[in-house]
């Protein structure tokens, strides 16, 4: 497995240090390409926590935070969070977590937000992408049921659109550094995870 931010490079190029010693997989893929159901299973498996962006946003728009309204709102429209508050989030459960080693679901979504990451030093292992086509995933997100304001046409609409001006080229970028796994997502829930669980087990090889 790659290298995990430790004491010798904390600090490089004006990053903020990384506190405890993490060991990071950032979950990428469409809206409904099956990200949280997955993530499930390799916790089950392979002993990591799972952090979903969007969770942790809908838990801060739920706590009363002074940025809830915002949050909501954006939600509501697809649009992508600021990333000064997502990474906060982020910082802050791993921060507060016992373990490691941390699935980050649905992050990085753009630019800003890769770039706000980097900046606090940690460098992700490697990125799984699940590849779904937007058919599969809108028939998929509309029957998910779970109350998300999020899920319907219109805003699904729209956050296809963002996934794939902002979201894609994230993905292109780490694939450009040999880091991405791509996953074919529109397969059962049980064939996406035998792929899964092949590319952990071999990243857990490497590493043993
Ligand atoms: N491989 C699959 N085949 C069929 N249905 C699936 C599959 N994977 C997940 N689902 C279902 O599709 C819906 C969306 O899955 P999930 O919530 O895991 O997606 P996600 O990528 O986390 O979406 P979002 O980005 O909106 O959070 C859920 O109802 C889930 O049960
Ligand atoms: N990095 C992120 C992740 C999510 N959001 C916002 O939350 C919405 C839902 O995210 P899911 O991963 O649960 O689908 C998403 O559409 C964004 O509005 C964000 O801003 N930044
Ligand atoms: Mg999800």
């Amino acid at each position: 497995m790659g290298t995990v931010v430790d004491a010798a490079n904390k600090g490089v190029n004006g990053s903020l240090p990384n506190e405890k010693k993490f060991k990071v997989v950032f979950v990428l893929g469409g809206p409904g390409s099956g990200k949280g159901t997955q993530c499930a299973n390799i916790v089950e498996h392979f002993g990591f926590t799972h952090l979903s962006a969007g969770d942790l946003l809908r838990a801060e728009i739920k706590s009363g935070s002074e940025n809830g309204t915002m949050i909501q709102n954006m939600i509501k429209e697809g649009k992508i969070v600021p990333s000064e508050v997502t990474v906060k989030l982020l910082q802050r459960a791993m921060q507060e977590s016992d373990n490691d080693k941390f699935l980050i679901d649905g992050f990085p979504r753009n630019e800003e937000n890769r770039a706000a990451f980097e900046n606090t030093g940690i460098v992700p292992e490697f990125v799984l992408f699940f590849d779904c086509s937007e058919e599969e995933m809108e028939k998929r997100l509309l029957s998910r049921n779970q109350g998300r304001d999020d899920d319907n046409i219109e805003t699904i609409k729209k956050r296809f659109n963002v996934f794939v001006e902002s979201s894609l080229p994230v993905i292109e970028y780490y694939g450009s550094k040999g880091k991405v796994q791509k996953i074919d997502a529109c397969k059962p829930v049980e064939e996406v995870f035998a792929a899964v669980k092949a590319i952990f087990t071999q990243v857990h090889e490497k590493t043993a």
